[in-house]
């Protein structure tokens, strides 16, 4: 049995959702589909994600739905007319989105998440009845019925154990299951949608919960590449990788496949294949526990941006037992996470994601430290990328660090950080935002040969 993932380009529109019938029909181990909202049409378009986004926050601030709702209900619209889907479906998904805005709007988290997932729950039920229309013995499947159960943390969903088990049922069918992806249910009956792009975190659990032979993700590119391709031209492909690979790799920024996707696939040790809708022939990317070794070491190149950098410098904080954990209590007590602490002798410094802070909670902190550890000096800097440099072949390679800060210096980038030896597959190195690209494209050059600039 397979489970395939179709993501938000591959459901975009009714002549994507027909490729989608296709790739579904041709092979019987197909059973369980797990589709996103409708995506981009084109880099131009809006995702519906993000226009249910903007009902649920418009209805929030002024009670106003008509135009918003409207967006949502005509890309729906188009979809099933384009399919040749009777005109009822769309009367029923506007009926669905009115009732979900009269949910209690004082919990706010979960009154979003429920008007966010309708994206993928109408969707699911639209596919499922094309399904049928052209004969497929396809069946909508609701995740609450089926026991996807979460965590109660709005946006943010983890799923719970137990949830496997209820879920192995979905095993006995003999019909081909559409399931709604980015969201499952809490014990008490909520509804809680995962973190963006959480649809290929519903596709892993699915494939961990039934077991599946592969869990097949559906893109729009015909494979995982070496560097992001939007900023290195025709990048190589990656054939094999691994999971460590691949979770440091989407963590670091390959957005083409969720970081949390990886962990219920990767425990159940189920191959993950990234493919192309619109090129289903193409191998695409297998993700397994282990691969064969190529002479270069790194497999990939990410890099994400929008880090802060907190700087804490203290006379003989060597000597001082205890400063790591009281500097660390404080980042805790603002309920932050942070990515890496490089430290010196008298210097250290706390990175995180700079989405996190605001000017009242730098302040906080800056005070804190200050008063409570007794720094001698204290600054918050900002707008810096962190890059990642991934291959399972790194850490018994000698020189990996030496080709990087050469091709790096060529680039004439300044290296604010390195973090390397945490992890055996991966090497960081701290830059500021405005020479990411550059530098991606240096190190793509070192170590896969000629990079070309993509041109917008
Ligand atoms: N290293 C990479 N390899 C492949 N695609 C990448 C990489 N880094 C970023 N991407 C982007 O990820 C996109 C696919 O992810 P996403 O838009 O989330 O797809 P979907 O709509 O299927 O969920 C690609 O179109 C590509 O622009
Ligand atoms: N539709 C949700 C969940 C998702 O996974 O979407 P996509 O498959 O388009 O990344 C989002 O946009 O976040």
């Amino acid at each position: 049995m397979k489970v395939a993932k179709f993501g938000g380009s591959s459901v975009a529109s009714a002549e994507q959702i027909k490729k989608v019938a296709a790739i579904v029909s041709e092979d019987s181990e197909r059973k369980i589909v797990v589709v996103s909202a409708p995506g981009k049409r084109d880099s131009s378009d809006t995702k519906v994600t993000d226009l249910l986004i903007h009902l649920g926050e418009t209805y929030l601030s002024n009670g106003e739905v008509e135009l918003a709702l409207q967006a949502v209900v005509e890309r729906y619209a188009s979809i099933a007319e384009g399919l040749g889907l009777g005109g009822s479906i769309i009367a029923t998904i506007e009926a669905d989105l009115r009732e979900r805005l009269t949910f209690d709007r004082n919990r706010s988290g979960s009154f979003m998440d429920l008007i966010k997932a309708s994206g993928e729950d109408n969707n699911a039920k639209l596919i499922a009845s094309y399904l049928q229309s052209v004969g497929l013995p396809a069946k909508y499947v609701n995740p609450k019925d089926a026991g996807l159960l979460v965590s109660d943390e709005p946006g943010n969903a983890q799923v719970l154990p137990e949830a496997y088990d209820h879920l192995k049922e979905l095993r006995n069918t003999d019909e081909i299951i559409v399931f709604p992806g980015f969201f499952g249910y809490s014990k008490e009956g909520t509804l809680v949608t995962f973190p963006r792009g959480g649809s290929d975190i519903t596709g892993s659990i699915l494939a961990a919960g039934v077991e599946a032979d592969l869990y097949e993700n559906f893109t729009d590119v015909d494979s995982v590449f070496a560097a992001n391709p939007n900023v290195v031209s025709e990048p190589v492909k990656i054939k094999k990788m691994t999971y460590r690979e691949m979770r440091e790799l989407s963590y670091a920024g390959f957005s083409v496949f969720h970081d949390e996707a990886l962990i219920p696939a990767f425990r159940k040790g189920i191959p993950v294949c990234v493919k192309n809708t619109n090129n289903p022939s193409s191998s695409g990317t297998m993700i397994i526990a282990e691969r064969e070794y190529f002479l270069n070491p790194v497999i990939g190149i990410a890099a994400d941006e929008g880090f802060s950098t907190i700087y804490v410098r203290k006379y003989l904080m060597n000597r001082e037992v205890g400063f790591g954990r009281r500097l660390l209590q404080i980042i805790e007590d603002e309920g932050l996470s942070y990515e890496h602490i490089p430290s010196g002798i008298d210097d250290t410094s706390v990175i995180l994601r700079q989405c996190q802070l605001t000017p009242e909670i730098e302040e906080r902190i800056v005070e804190r430290i200050r008063m409570e550890l007794g720094a001698d000096d204290v600054y918050i800097e900002k707008d810096f990328a962190m890059i990642m440099i991934v291959g399972e072949g790194m850490h018994n390679t000698v020189g990996v660090s030496a080709r990087m800060t050469a091709a790096l210096a060529r680039a004439n980038v300044n290296i604010e950080m390195i973090n390397q030896g945490s992890s055996e597959v991966s090497l960081v190195i701290g830059i500021h935002e405005k020479d990411t690209d550059r530098a991606v494209r240096e190190l793509y050059a070192e170590f896969f040969g000629a990079a070309v600039e993509v041109v917008q």
